[in-house]
């Protein structure tokens, strides 16, 4: 038998595994890395994340990544060097972390890469019958097993599109295992580029959990601060949305989208919400120069009241406990708009459950892997179109 077979079968037959779950998202910040101890599986699972860091991406790697990111034109040749390049940059900043950590790799079991995503294409969105959804990942998982001598689990939305998801959000499978508890109804809303929320029942219902992407959470803001502000990435603790005023009738037109009247769960991305939606609003609105504080104060109220409205969607009266995370749980102008619209929810943060807010879509990615190794589809069973019981991850070989 190959021997790289007897070695994964020794992984997947530990009570317990090591797992780096690596996340970099669509607000193009960098890669986040997390080391955890995953213990057990399905319902049964513990993780405990022994370390976690954020490495940036330099300007360098940004600009190279924007050439084709959520672009439906572009360079083939820039997508075909960059999948590999991006596996071999993300394989160099974990090699990075555990020097720091001072873990060898050898104490690693494996690795749960997510990639970069740089098209996100839903039947919805894309617009064309004969096509399936889509969604593309960059950095090759050969690349990360073979640069970091780990055995490397990658490309994970696929399967789920195989099975008739829209390839996100899995936060779901995650929260589900790690964050279910009996009697209380719980929401995990995350706050990256892109805003979404997993509902957990209190009464653990399988068939009543879903996960659903809800709208921009911060890629409006991080484009028009860069646009404006070409020295920021993102407006830091909401400091100039803080000094704008919101444009109502702006604020209608952007709320104004089949998105936001289409069934619950969907999945979107900077594809539809871009500058020119904004643009597009302002036109149709007549709101063709707010100052760009104002603009950012509607942005801002833009992204909390289309996850209100989601929430009120779903739930009659949102009585419910919600645990943020992403980055956009630290700025205060957003979270401040949400507690004032949403007064009877009570909300927190994952710290509450253990697990570090701006850690958990990494972590996710390592219970996946930790699912795919020692797990059954079978868990997932029963639940709602949209989380299709299935093992997700691509298996590759260091040798
Ligand atoms: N102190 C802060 N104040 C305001 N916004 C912040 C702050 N810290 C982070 N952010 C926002 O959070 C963003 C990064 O969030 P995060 O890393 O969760 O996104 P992501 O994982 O790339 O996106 P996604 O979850 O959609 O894939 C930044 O681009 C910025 O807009
Ligand atoms: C295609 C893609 O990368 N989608 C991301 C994005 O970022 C947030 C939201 O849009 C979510 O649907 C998803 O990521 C998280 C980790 C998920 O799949 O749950």
């Amino acid at each position: 038998m190959n021997p790289n077979l007897l070695h994964l079968l020794r992984i997947a037959q530990q009570p317990a595994r090591r797992i780096i779950g690596l996340m970099s998202g669509t607000s193009l910040d960098g890669l986040d890395v997390a080391l955890c101890r995953c213990e057990g599986s399905g319902i049964h699972t513990r993780v405990q994340v022994e370390h976690f860091h954020t490495v940036p991406y330099p300007e360098e790697v940004k600009n190279q990544i924007r050439e084709v990111f959520a672009k439906a034109e572009i360079s083939f040749e820039q997508l075909c060097l960059l999948h590999p390049w991006i596996g071999n940059l993300h394989a160099d900043m974990v090699l990075d972390c555990l020097r720091q950590w001072q873990v060898a790799p050898t104490e690693v079991d494996c690795i749960a890469s997510h990639g970069q995503t740089v098209y996100h294409a839903p039947r919805h969105q894309h617009g064309r019958p004969d096509f399936p959804n889509a969604t593309l990942q960059l950095g090759d998982g050969d690349h990360v097993a073979v640069r970091t001598g780990i055995l490397t689990l990658s490309d994970f939305r696929q399967k789920h599109l195989a099975a008739g998801g829209e390839g996100a959000p899995l936060a779901v499978y995650g929260d589900y295992l790690l964050f279910s508890q009996q009697g209380e109804d719980r929401i995990l809303l995350n706050m990256g580029g892109i805003a979404n929320f997993t509902y957990l029942p209190g009464s653990l219902q399988l068939a009543e959990i879903f996960s659903t992407d809800v709208g921009p959470g911060n890629t409006l803001l991080d484009a028009f601060t860069q646009h404006y502000f070409p020295t920021l990435s993102y407006d830091a603790n909401g400091a100039l949305a803080s000094q704008g005023q919101v444009h109502e009738t702006l604020l209608a037109a952007l709320l104004d989208h089949p998105f936001f009247q289409a069934d619950f769960p969907k999945t979107t991305g900077p594809e539809l919400f871009n500058k020119e939606y904004v643009q597009q609003a302002q036109t149709r609105s007549g709101t063709l120069a707010p100052s760009p504080h104002d603009l950012l104060a509607t942005l801002t109220q833009f992204s909390a009241e289309s996850i209100v409205r989601a929430l009120e969607r779903c739930f009659p009266v949102p009585n419910l406990t919600v645990y943020a995370s992403g980055g956009g749980m630290h700025n205060p102008v957003l979270m401040t708009a949400l507690r004032q619209r949403l007064p009877q929810c009570r909300f927190t943060t994952t710290d509450e459950l253990g697990i570090l807010p701006d850690a958990k879509e990494a972590v996710l990615f390592a219970v996946l892997a930790n699912e795919a190794l020692a797990g059954t589809p079978e868990t997932f069973q029963g639940g709602q179109a949209g989380n299709p019981a299935v093992s997700m991850g691509k298996i590759s070989f260091a040798r």
